[in-house]
């Protein structure tokens, strides 16, 4: 099978992407969801109108004359509006938010009024007509279209949410990503391993990647290289997941059972191998619904590859909006000629005046981690880049 080239694994993963089904979720749940449909203003806000500062509700003629004392009718505070209504040498004490009452056309602050006694004030300076009113609908009227679908419910939108009486948001539902490790010689973090045994380690990169664009993560833990337990475990997970994610067992190794015991189990298999370093045994396919995105083992391939392939997928199923920070870089080592995959180089960058330089770790064996960790991107090398030289330019992906 001819590998496939990464620009049309973007396509043949990404290109019938919908979003999925909306749910409803209590607004205290919908912080950082995605907003499925348009919301629409269920009150005006504010409902009346309302004073926006702590003083006396007045009418401004009465306040031109300093010497003329305005006898206090009253109070309107939040919550509790005045019932009676101001005529002319009338003031109503007012708080801010409360209801205007009738009869008064501006509020007057309280640091601009000297208080005689109990029951009366002055206006110390004239106020202006409608001044420190906010009138009924100043924010948003009933019916109002407040947020569109796709809108990410950030603080803002949540509050905005609430203001206009929604006590739930219809959300677009997570992408549920099953992911199962595969291989006899794992054991997971804390275990004592056998000597031949080494510690499972790509559930948990790959997790975070697929939260981080979305996902609810449904671990799987580790299944020995049997073919009845994939199967039992796959058939639990296609059950519960949008995306199965299994790592290791996608190359052509005798105890690689992974693609075999999916298809056994009806996965239509898209595709299978690609031209790309880390990540050749990439293998992608459909289990109804589920889609199958079928990790290569090593460690880096499995990470690299969720990088690439799953946060977009993830991210488009569940309406987020996903780009690649892709930069150019000055290259600080020579990199050799490629081949036809395009590879993708573990390296830190270092902001310089002109422009930022990319230097790549000198050993690339797809199982180390230790190196992937310390890199913040990752060189791009297109099939069949002729060699550089240090100085020349790169482009590179950040991924941290
Ligand atoms: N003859 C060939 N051999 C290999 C090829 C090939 O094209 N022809 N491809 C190589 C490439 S590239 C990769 S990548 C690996 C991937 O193989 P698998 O997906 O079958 O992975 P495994 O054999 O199961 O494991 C590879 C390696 O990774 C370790 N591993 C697996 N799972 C985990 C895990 N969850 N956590 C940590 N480490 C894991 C495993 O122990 C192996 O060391 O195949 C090459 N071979
Ligand atoms: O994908 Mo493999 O990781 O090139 O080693």
């Amino acid at each position: 099978m001819a590998l496939l080239p990464v620009r049309d694994v973007f396509e043949r993963l990404l290109g019938d992407v919908e979003n999925l089904p909306a749910e409803d979720v209590p607004l205290v749940d919908a912080d950082n969801r995605v907003l499925a449909t348009a919301l629409e203003a269920r009150r005006t806000q504010p409902p009346f109108d309302a004073s926006a500062m702590d003083g006396y509700a007045v009418r401004a003629e009465d306040t031109s004359d300093a010497n003329n004392p305005l006898e206090i009718i009253g109070e309107s505070a939040a919550g509790h509006r005045f019932g009676g209504r101001i005529e002319a040498g009338q003031a109503v004490r007012i708080l801010t938010g409360a209801p205007i009452p009738d009869g008064a056309d501006t509020v007057l602050i309280q640091e601009n009024t000297r208080r005689l006694g109990d029951r009366h004030i002055l206006a110390t300076e004239p106020a202006v007509r409608g001044r420190n009113i906010r009138h009924a609908g100043l924010d948003f009227a009933e019916g109002d279209i407040l947020l569109l679908g796709g809108r990410l419910l950030d603080a803002g939108a949540l509050s905005l949410a609430a203001a206009a009486n929604h006590p739930s948001l219809p959300v677009i539902r997570k992408p549920r990503v099953a992911i199962i490790a595969t291989g006899d010689e794992l054991v997971l973090p804390g275990s004592v391993p056998g000597p031949d045994q080494i510690i499972a380690s790509n559930s948990y990169g790959v997790a975070a990647i697929a939260r981080a664009a979305g996902a609810a993560v449904l671990d799987f833990g580790v299944v020995y290289d049997d073919r009845a337990k994939i199967a039992a475990v796959v058939a639990e997970a296609r059950q519960k997941a949008d995306i199965i994610v299994t790592l290791g067992g996608a190359s052509v190794g005798d105890h690689d059972l992974v693609r075999s015991v999916l298809e056994a189990e009806g996965m239509r298999l898209d595709f299978w191998k690609i031209a790309m370093r880390p990540g050749k045994p990439l293998m992608f396919g459909r289990l109804d619904q589920t889609r199958v995105l079928g990790l290569p083992g090593n460690p880096v391939a499995s990470l690299v590859c969720s990088h690439l392939f799953l946060a977009p997928l993830v991210a488009k199923l569940g309406g987020r909006p996903h780009s690649f920070d892709i930069r150019n870089a000055t290259l600080t080592a020579p990199l050799r000629e490629n081949d036809q995959r395009q590879d993708y180089i573990r390296a830190t960058s270092e902001q310089r005046p002109d422009r930022m330089a990319a230097t790549p770790f000198v050993l690339q064996d797809s199982s180390m981690l230790n190196t992937l960790a310390r890199a913040d991107c990752l060189i791009i090398r297109p099939p069949f880049a002729p060699a550089a030289e240090a100085g020349d330019l790169v482009q590179v992906m950040m991924i941290r």
